[in-house]
């Protein structure tokens, strides 16, 4: 009989994320640019209907993380299951469009919605101003994003998901101040040294929750 592959290095945490902001900002194609590198062009995208998902195993600093990344519908019409999106949630971007100045001031509402289903303070928020290769078209300044950022004390990240600038650095900022963040998804140390965690299925209705 063969034997059985050996076991892949331990994973060191189970980290969801989520992606909000308005309907057509690049939320999908953010999270297709970062899982599988690539870019949809606009007739071959979609609105999301409800919620999707992507896995995707990440290391950092020789330590592997699973992210679980949540994709929800900007439309309001399309979105479901609110409380559940944030259930067990470890860290969220809030994305708008640099060319779209409706979008950044729509902020506030995706900042309330957050704060009215998600109580957990130490929950890693990240303003994300998307489409930056659209320069020409920009309606909303890079010291703006930054200023709104600063005053909900959120990290900040301008990219694009087309060119794929910034995309990387997004998350990789983001899972490095989770990971900083040990009350977000340490449970226990067991004897091994490997960290227990939080490990948030898809479903949303497992794991301890975060919020
Ligand atoms: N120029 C440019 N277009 C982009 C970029 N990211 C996304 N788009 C386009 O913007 C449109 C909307 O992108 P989606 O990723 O579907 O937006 P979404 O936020 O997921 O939209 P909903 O699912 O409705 O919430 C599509 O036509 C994309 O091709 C970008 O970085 N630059």
């Amino acid at each position: 009989m063969p034997s059985p592959p050996a076991p892949g290095p331990e994973i060191t945490g189970t980290f969801k994320i989520l992606l909000i902001g308005d309907s057509n900002v690049g939320k999908s194609s953010i999270l297709l640019r970062f899982t599988d590198d690539h870019f949809l062009p606009p007739e071959e995208t979609s609105a999301t209907i409800g919620v999707d998902f992507k896995v995707k195993m990440y290391s950092l600093d020789g330590q592997r993380y699973k992210l679980t990344i949540w994709d929800t519908a900007g439309q309001e019409r399309f979105r479901t299951l609110t409380s559940s999106y944030y259930r067990g949630a470890q860290g969220v971007i809030l994305v708008y469009d640099v060319s779209n100045r409706e979008s950044f001031d729509n902020l506030d509402t995706w900042v309330e919605e957050l704060s009215t289903y998600c109580s957990n303070e130490d929950i890693v928020k990240m303003v994300v101003g998307n489409k930056i290769d659209k320069e020409s078209e920009r309606q909303v300044s890079r010291k703006e994003g930054l200023e709104y950022a600063r005053k909900h004390q959120t990290l900040f990240l301008e990219c694009s998901a087309k060119t794929k600038i910034g995309v990387q650095q997004a998350m990789e900022e983001l899972v490095t101040k989770i990971v900083e963040t040990p009350a977000l998804w340490r449970k226990s140390s067991p004897s091994k040294g490997t960290v227990h965690v939080n490990d948030s299925v898809p479903s949303g209705l497992a794991g301890g929750c975060a919020c």
